[in-house]
């Protein structure tokens, strides 16, 4: 029972003649947040669904809680939030709960006493007895996410869990997934909005048209290239302009930029600008964004 949540030897899907997966293969660490990016139709839905039994894969080795892939048996302790999730229009918030519950054959007791601190954690008690028709969108993704919750999972995915969320909704979404990993599941989250899985995700992946093109811890990831700018009082003067364009640095009026790993390599910069008197104003330093990471990757200039 320590092994990763899931470790994916090799997973390949073709429909038909379109490859949706191409030998992709990684591991997720338990009681991580991993979230699984990529560009509209990179795979990433077929992945989640490869791994839940709903899409029979081409090609697949691998375990996910410590049994093989398939093993439909494991499937009682994941949680499932699908893509664009519709449940019945007429239930209520509350009997979605019970009839996910049902579901995964959680017993009638256990799944009643559950209910009320779910509800509540979601921010969706007060509504529980309204129909799912009249909930706006950012609540479905809540109820969505509580019925996902229900079985108690050790592995959650989460698939698209903020999609038409507002900006509040999305944080109160975040905050529950942070929740989750305090209690120690683990949570697999695919989401095209890289800024909200930079917040969330212990770990990433990038799939670009069905392949794995980068994959760390997001820290790693986004420190790989750290830019620093420094500013000077005044322009940078014209001779040290050249040179350091020459060394690959960015320069323009009071603005030096370069980009490394070795914050060291500032030095040399910062004692030519002292030779020849230039004040200096400030030196900022910039992590890339996970959006670069994400844009180097699909575009063939990750580091994986
Ligand atoms: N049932 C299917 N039959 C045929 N092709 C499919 C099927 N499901 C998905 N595909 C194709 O497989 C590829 C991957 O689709 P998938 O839905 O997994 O991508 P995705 O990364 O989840 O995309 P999105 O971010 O748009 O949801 C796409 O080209 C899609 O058209």
């Amino acid at each position: 029972m320590s092994g990763p949540a899931i470790e994916i030897e090799t997973l390949s899907k073709r429909y038909g003649a379109l490859t949706a997966l191409s030998e992709v293969a990684f591991e997720v660490p338990r009681g991580s947040v991993f979230g699984l990016l990529g560009p509209n139709g990179a795979g990433k839905s077929t992945l989640v669904k490869s791994l839940l039994t709903l899409v029979r894969p081409t090609r697949c080795a691998g375990r996910l809680l410590d049994r093989p892939i398939g093993d439909r048996r494991t499937l009682a302790r994941i949680g499932y939030l699908p893509e664009h999730a519709r449940f019945p229009d007429y239930l209520t918030g509350r009997q979605i709960l019970r009839m996910s519950a049902g579901l995964s054959k959680v017993p009638k007791k256990a799944a009643l006493a559950k209910e009320g601190p779910l509800l509540e954690r979601v921010g969706m008690a007060e509504r529980a007895d309204d129909r799912h028709q009249v909930y706006s969108k950012g609540m479905k993704q809540r109820i969505g996410i509580a019925q996902a919750l229900i079985n108690d999972p050790e592995l959650v995915f989460l698939d698209e869990p903020t999609d038409g969320v507002d900006p509040e909704g999305r944080v109160a979404i975040r905050h529950i997934i942070e929740q989750m990993r305090a209690e120690g599941r683990t949570v697999f989250v695919n989401s095209h909005l890289l800024g909200e899985v930079e917040q969330v995700a212990d770990h990433v992946a990038i799939l670009s048209q069905g392949r794995l093109v980068e994959i760390g811890r997001t820290e790693e990831l986004t420190h790989r290239k750290t830019s620093y700018q420094l500013r000077t009082i005044g322009p940078v003067p014209f001779e040290l302009k050249d040179r350091f364009q020459a060394e690959g640095m960015t320069v323009a009026g009071d603005t030096i930029e370069l980009v490394t790993e070795n914050p060291a390599e500032m030095q040399p910069v910062i004692d030519a600008l002292r030779a020849t008197d230039t004040g200096i104003r400030e030196i900022l330093e910039r992590r890339q964004s996970l959006e670069q990471v994400f844009l180097d990757a699909i575009h063939g200039k990750g580091g994986a």
